[in-house]
């Protein structure tokens, strides 16, 4: 890490290394803080929906807590926003900066983590769903899964609170970046953190692959039942009696709907945790890196960064198409009837998939 090698005694030498290596470029002060703005107020929108409907929804369901937890962990990472915005565009005080490396970043990433961890449980219980249907909840399990939501965030906070406490030394130029305001055991800590959240991503990378690599297997299996079942060909004569639907239109619309967590995490978290391992490299062992690289380094991580800031908008939709729960909540408060966006949902997961499997895969129970 630089350790206020960014403030040279020699002015000389600071003036040059000010413009070689300043990450005052119109990515960091236009850019980004455009776009965290904008996501600010689409966050703040679509998570307030989220919140107002997950609170009338009772937690009777594995699928329903992990939601309420990842809902909770959006919201706050949304309100980290304005924090980066106003210090990135250096419309900050000195102080607000300070505040930004020692707390709202820490949140950011504690949120981060919290819904990697929660992506990762909703998988095994997408999958445990998918594959023992019949398999039901009571109200020991709800509680054991509402325990290990809690230890989650202790375990996360515990972990991340001495990047917070060890964030203490006084910035002695204009220009400083948050690992200056490091102690040694700050930098130290820092970077088992990063380790460890390294973990975390990767077991949770490995898990949901294994889970939906499992349930694509299942529906596959369903697919061909539910296929070999239809009467004439294409057409499908569905439990309820009335209506007739294509098998294939079906399937097309389930495969979305049920993967939408694998692209989400892949979309938001894979790449960020490509560019984090040099970067991290670039703030603890900065003499093997010169000006040029570590900002090339910062600029992918914050690049990547955002794409994982873009999770706390692309949750909204996880609850949307795959909590029926949700989504007939939020229509009866909105007046309208159940079906209403079927067409998108697939209706299939709502009513009449004639597949067990199939059914469970999407609905929030
Ligand atoms: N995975 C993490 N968990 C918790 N806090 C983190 C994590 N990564 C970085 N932090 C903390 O967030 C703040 C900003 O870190 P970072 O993004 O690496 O710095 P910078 O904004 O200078 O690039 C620092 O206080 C750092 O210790």
């Amino acid at each position: 890490m630089e350790r206020n090698s960014t403030f040279p005694l020699v002015l000389g030498n600071y003036s040059r290394t000010n413009i070689t290596c300043s990450r005052d470029n119109v990515l960091k002060t236009v850019v980004f803080p455009v776009l965290y703005s904008f996501l600010f107020l689409v966050g703040v929108s679509l998570n307030g929906v989220a919140v107002w409907v997950f609170f009338r929804i009772p937690s009777r369901s594995h699928f329903i807590i992990y939601l309420k937890n990842i809902v909770v962990a959006d919201v706050i990472m949304t309100f980290t926003f304005p924090f980066k915005v106003l210090s990135d565009s250096n419309m900050a005080s000195t102080g607000l900066r300070i505040f930004v490396c020692r707390v709202s970043s820490v949140l950011f990433y504690l949120t981060m983590y919290i819904s990697i961890l929660f992506f990762g449980l909703i998988s095994i219980d997408r999958c445990r769903k998918t594959l023992k249907p019949f398999r039901g909840t009571n109200s020991a399990r709800l509680t054991r899964r509402k325990v290990l939501s809690g230890t989650i965030w202790t375990f996360l906070l515990i972990l991340c609170l001495p990047n917070v406490i060890l964030t203490c030394k006084t910035p002695t130029s204009p220009y400083f970046k948050c690992s200056d305001l490091k102690t040694e055991a700050g930098l130290y800590w820092h970077e088992v953190v990063n380790h460890v959240c390294q973990v975390i991503f990767w077991g949770n990378l490995v898990t949901v692959i294994v889970c939906y690599t499992l349930i694509t297997k299942e529906l596959y299996k369903s697919y061909s039942r539910t296929k070999s079942h239809s009467t004439g060909g294409n057409i499908s004569q569905a439990p309820s009696g009335g209506t007739t639907r294509k098998p294939q239109q079906g399937k097309r619309k389930m495969n979305a709907n049920v993967f939408l967590v694998l692209a989400v995490f892949f979309v938001c978290f894979v790449p960020f945790h490509f560019a984090r391992v040099p970067y991290t490299m670039s703030q603890t062992r900065g003499v093997l890196f010169d000006c040029k690289l570590k900002l090339f380094f910062f600029q992918l991580k914050e690049s990547t960064l955002f794409l994982s800031s873009l999770n706390s908008i692309l949750d909204p939709l996880i609850y949307f198409f795959l909590c029926k729960s949700f989504r007939n909540t939020l229509f009866k408060t909105l007046k309208l009837p159940p079906g209403t966006c079927s067409w998108i949902t697939g209706k299939g997961s709502d009513t009449d998939s004639g597949s067990t499997a199939l059914r469970n895969s999407s609905a929030c129970t």
